[in-house]
């Protein structure tokens, strides 16, 4: 069985092509100094079950009291997923039994989700862009964590995450590649960071997701888009919890493989709960996949439905931050931008941030250059993102306004840049300090043209009939000016020089 290119959704087994579907359960931390029901802290880093309240432990009585906060946060997600903000929701009991969850049942939202549908517009490795539909974003608790390594004998129960809050945010079966999934997982985490409703940060498990798999014969998803109509679809099997980007695409090439080979022996897919163990490559069956009634939901009875008023709804509306999507089309918009440049330039609020603070009245695709390359490979050695660079917008301000006012060549800007992040002061400084201002003077590159046209007759005499051997006499000049040849009157003179 062997995959085809990225950008084809086909596998080819033995028996015929197939095709992969799947559907993302991302649970998100939100972004809040509270858990969702007790005024606990969250945080990250702090001794074992030191952040736990009684509600939290469930101890008899405790009554939980929802946080506004993450109320709000869940709404501004919503809208920044372009999804329905229901007025009315409610919270729901799942329950089941895992030392992990102390009150024996999770509070979640089944029935009536504070968010319903959405669409997330999501761009692909290729340019191009795909469409996911949200079915619903929920909010629930966190559980507790379980430690098995620390004892041989025995297992430690920290309950410093339990009841802290999550949005889970639901696909639809939308996602037809590795490729796309993570491309999803990518957009969803950027636009909660510049929502500010989760810091998405995956090594702390902040943000993972459950991806749901299944594969189905070559042109049966086309039938389910027509027809809405899931028997199109194969039984899915969900990978529960993958924290990293590499993790997600692996799970996935490894279980539609594994799907495929058992359906071409003549097997039937079971809906089952599947971890992915990386270390093996491969997906074990943890659980068989509970139903919603085996969990026995009911209505949370010490919480009231939740209602939310339209003006609320609409000044958290008023108030939204610009979203990667529309500030891409503006970035391209007012600057002129390519979409590439523009996709690049958002992928990091902080860049975009970075890029706009140094494009002001320059040459915006210079400055875009800049940031996207020479900068970003810097500050990635570093270990840094753009909110923590050394070097301020301004200083690259000033290197593209060296270059556009021919001050300094582009070659010569790399040195210049190097030099700038050792340190050596901002670019007009390094530039004067270490004498590396552009020759414009054509007499000096008149003069350095004819010493090596004289040197080199043969070459000479060849140009004329090979006029792109010209760009060896360039060399050469930039050579003998150390680098600081003004690169268009080097062509210029040479061509007039040469009879070209
Ligand atoms: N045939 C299918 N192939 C791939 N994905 C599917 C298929 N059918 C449904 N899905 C996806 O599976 C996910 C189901 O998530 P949902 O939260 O609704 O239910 P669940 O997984 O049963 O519940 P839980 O939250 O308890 O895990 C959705 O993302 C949906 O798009
Ligand atoms: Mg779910
Ligand atoms: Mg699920």
């Amino acid at each position: 069985m062997t995959d085809t290119t990225a950008t084809s959704k086909l596998i080819q087994g033995r028996t015929g092509n197939w095709e992969i579907v799947m559907g993302l359960e991302i649970h998100a931390q939100v972004a809040s100094k509270a858990k969702l029901f007790s005024g606990a802290a969250v945080g990250f880093g702090a001794g074992p079950n030191e952040q736990v309240s009684l509600v939290d432990a469930g101890f008899p009585g405790m009554l939980p009291t929802l946080n506004g906060h993450c109320v709000e946060q869940a709404v501004k997600t919503g809208l920044g997923l372009k999804a329905q903000i229901n007025r009315r929701s409610q919270f729901d009991r799942k329950n089941y039994f895992y030392p992990d969850l102390p009150t024996g049942y999770q509070i979640s939202q089944l029935y009536f989700p504070i968010v319903g549908e959405g669409v997330v517009e999501v761009e692909a490795e290729d340019g191009s862009f795909f469409n996911v539909g949200i079915e619903r974003l929920h909010l629930e608790q966190d559980a507790g964590k379980l430690i098995h390594d620390l004892s041989p004998t025995e297992s430690f129960v920290d309950l410093n995450r339990a009841g802290t809050a999550l949005m889970e945010i639901v696909s639809r079966p939308d996602i037809r590649s590795p490729e796309e999934a993570v491309a999803y997982v990518k957009k969803i985490r950027t636009i909660l960071i510049y929502l500010g409703t989760c810091d998405g940060d995956m090594e702390k498990g902040n943000l993972r997701a459950d991806v749901n798999v299944s594969v189905c014969r070559e042109g049966q998803y086309e039938k389910f888009k027509a027809t809405g109509d899931f028997s199109h679809l194969g039984t899915r099997c969900e990978i529960k919890n993958v924290n990293s980007f590499r993790f997600i695409s692996q799970a996935i090439n490894y279980e539609a493989r594994r799907q495929i080979e058992i359906l071409e022996d003549g097997g039937a897919i079971v809906q089952e709960t599947r971890l992915y163990d990386p270390t093996a490559g491969e997906t074990r069956s943890m659980r068989s996949k509970e139903e919603a009634n085996d969990y026995r939901y009911f209505p949370d009875p010490d919480l009231l439905p939740l209602e939310l008023e339209q003006a609320w709804i609409d000044e958290i509306k008023a108030n939204l931050p610009e979203l990667p999507d529309d500030k891409r089309r503006r970035l391209m918009s007012q600057y002129g931008l390519s979409q590439y440049d523009a996709v690049v330039l958002i992928s990091e609020q902080a860049k975009a941030d970075y890029f706009e603070a140094a494009a002001a009245g320059r040459d915006a695709k210079l400055v875009s250059n800049w940031v996207t390359n020479e900068l970003s490979a810097r500050l990635a050695a570093d270990g840094k993102d753009f909110s923590e660079s050394p070097l301020p917008p301004s200083q690259v301000a000033e290197l593209v306004a060296l270059i556009e006012e021919g001050v300094i060549s582009s070659r010569i800007a790399k040195e210049v840049f190097d030099h700038v992040w050792a340190g050596e002061g901002s670019p007009r400084q390094v530039v004067e300090a270490r004498g590396l201002v552009q020759v414009n003077d054509t007499g000096a590159i008149e003069k350095a043209v004819d010493e090596i046209i004289a040197a080199n007759p043969d070459k000479a005499a060849a140009v004329a009939e090979k006029p792109q051997a010209i760009g060896w006499f360039v060399g050469q000049v930039m050579k003998a000016t150390g680098g600081k040849a003004n690169p268009a009157s080097v062509n210029d003179i040479l061509k007039a020089r040469l009879g070209l």
